[in-house]
């Protein structure tokens, strides 16, 4: 069974009660989305291999860690995940940066797949799929399914927030995977959408609605 960790660092929490608000525009959300996300790395990366390397610094020999893991890629599930990226790559700059167009169809709520481009060697990299919204767990289970069906093995998934039938259906089709999320909220309304949650995340970081 994967691992559930919700965050609980007060400064995510507050952020995230912040971009709630109906009221806050695009500049202030997509800026929030970005903090949020860096945050999230941060606490999500916390299991990360490390190695001891001898340096010599200005003054003496000494021995330092260095992360000694695989190489990361972060692949966000457009549109909305593209908000999260660079507060992600301002803690990990050397990670690669994959691409999954997928949206929902707002009839069937299914995922409709129409791009992807991954890093050439992103089945020996160490991957994290993100994306603001886990709802029906649709989208992010079809984007883990390609990323498996490229030979990737190693994914970890952040959201911000996610509902529980999104949780229960990842840890159904994908048990492997772990889950990084920074509020699990109450339900799903009848269109789909996270209750209380806070809307269009991809509208509301592009200013499209
Ligand atoms: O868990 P699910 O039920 O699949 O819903 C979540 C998906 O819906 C949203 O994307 P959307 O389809 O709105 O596309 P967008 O990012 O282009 O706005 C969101 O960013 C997730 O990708
Ligand atoms: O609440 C939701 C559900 C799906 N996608 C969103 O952007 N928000
Ligand atoms: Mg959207």
């Amino acid at each position: 069974m994967s691992e559930v960790h919700v965050m609980d660092h007060p400064l995510i929490q507050h952020k995230i009660g912040v971009i709630r608000r109906k009221d806050i525009g695009s500049r202030d959300f997509r800026a929030m989305i970005g903090e949020i996300a860096a945050f999230m790395c941060y606490e999500a990366t916390r299991d990360l291999k490390l190695q001891d390397v001898e340096i010599e610094t200005p003054i003496c020999k000494t021995v330092v860690k260095e992360l000694s893991g695989k190489k990361m890629a972060i692949v966000p599930i457009l549109r909305a995940g593209i908000g999260m990226v660079d507060g992600i790559l301002n803690m990990i700059p050397a990670a690669k940066v994959g691409h999954i167009g997928l949206y929902r169809d707002p009839e069937t709520f299914e995922p409709v797949e129409y791009f992807c481009k991954l890093p050439a060697d992103c089945g020996e990299r160490e991957v994290f799929v993100v994306d603001p919204m886990l709802a029906t767990g649709g989208s992010c289970s079809a984007a883990i399914q390609m990323l498996k069906d490229k030979g990737v093995k190693n994914i970890r998934f952040m959201c911000i927030i996610a509902a529980p039938e999104g949780v229960a259906r990842m840890q159904e089709e994908h048990p492997d995977v772990d889950l990084y999320i920074g509020a699990l909220d109450d339900h799903l309304d009848e269109h789909k959408y996270i209750v209380p949650g806070l809307g269009d995340a991809g509208d509301r970081i592009f200013g499209t609605k």
